[in-house]
């Protein structure tokens, strides 16, 4: 029997468009064990739309990373639920992604390093921001490119996360279709020098700086503001109850508002009351990332990993 979690994260949180994200404390949870046959049971209603056989996203990640150093995964069944809505700009892909790694790392025997799951990762995922977040946990920064990914994470306390999830899916690819092929260079060293601060204030505590340098994103959130029509509201909401900041998550539709946190309260109460049909979730950042154990036999000590 093994067991594996894998948190929801959030990406760019304004200007770190494809290179900053945050793992948040979501997750998507497979119990399994080794059988004749491959048999994925769906414990979430969401997950039930997809492959119960092989063909599943995560057992396809699974065996793909096994094959490429050369190994064969024996037939699991595996038992998956999840907190992480789809297709809502909370990771979910990537966490399917990474859940499907560190299944290839328990049954193939891979032992592989953070870093290594972070760049099967990204390379799955097209960006390191989600997939790093959701192996490494806490803020993360990444660069990535075919031949190589380059990451860091660091811990993040003293704050909450408030996101507001809309009641209706936006695909990823969807969101980035928006987007322009090319920037203005001027724009470019704003966008890149906001993202560059944030880093900075994050890094030395100061989350009023931080919050500021969120709305100061050049890369994204104004090329995909006709798909979330209500995040200038809750922009202008949130400054006055006391947020740090506010950004689009990922590619949307869900924004996220970093608050103190003894606001965080007061900020779900205020943001539910004004859009009743989304979802106003408080959530943790997660700071430990992707987590597995293996019970060898019944006297074996239950310890993530
Ligand atoms: N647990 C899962 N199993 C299989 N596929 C999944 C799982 N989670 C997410 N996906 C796939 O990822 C898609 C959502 O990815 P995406 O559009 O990038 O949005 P996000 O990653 O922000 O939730 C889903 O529609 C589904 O195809
Ligand atoms: N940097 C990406 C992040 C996509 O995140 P998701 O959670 O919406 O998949 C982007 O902004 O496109």
């Amino acid at each position: 029997m093994f067991y594996i979690r894998v948190p929801a994260s959030t990406a760019n949180l304004g200007p770190g468009f494809d290179s900053i994200g945050m793992a948040l404390g979501l997750y998507l949870d497979i119990q399994g064990q080794y059988t004749d046959e491959w048999n994925i049971i769906a414990l979430s209603k969401e997950l039930e739309s997809f492959p119960s056989d092989d063909s599943n996203y995560i057992v396809t990640i699974a065996k793909e990373v096994a094959g490429h150093y050369g190994k064969e995964l024996r037939p699991c069944r595996l038992e998956i639920s999840s907190e992480i809505p789809l297709a809502r700009g909370l990771g979910s892909s990537a966490s399917a992604i990474v859940a499907g790694i560190e299944l290839a790392n328990i049954a193939a025997d891979l032992n592989l390093s953070a870093q290594e799951k972070s760049r099967h990762a990204s390379i799955f995922e097209g960006h390191p921001d989600n997939a790093a977040a959701s192996v490494m946990g806490g803020l993360v920064v990444g660069w990535h490119s075919d031949d190589e990914t380059d990451v860091l994470s660091f811990p993040i306390e003293g704050i909450k996360a408030v996101a507001v999830i809309p009641d209706y899916e936006l695909r990823t690819e969807d969101s980035r279709n928006a987007l322009p092929e090319k920037l203005v260079f001027k724009d470019a060293i704003h966008g890149s020098a906001a993202a560059n601060v944030f880093l900075g204030a994050v890094l030395s505590g100061n989350w009023p700086l931080a919050g500021e340098m969120m709305n100061r994103d050049r890369f994204h959130q104004t090329y995909r503001a006709h798909l979330v029509p209500h995040l200038p509201r809750i922009e202008a909401m949130v400054k006055a109850n006391g947020a740090y900041g506010t950004a689009l998550s990922g590619a949307g539709p869900t924004v996220l508002c970093l608050v103190p946190e003894n606001a965080a309260c007061n900020v779900q109460k205020s943001l539910q009351n004004e859009f009743p049909d989304f979802d106003v979730k408080v959530l943790d950042i997660d700071n430990e990332g992707s987590k597995t154990f293996v019970l060898a036999d019944e006297h074996t000590k239950l310890e993530w990993r």
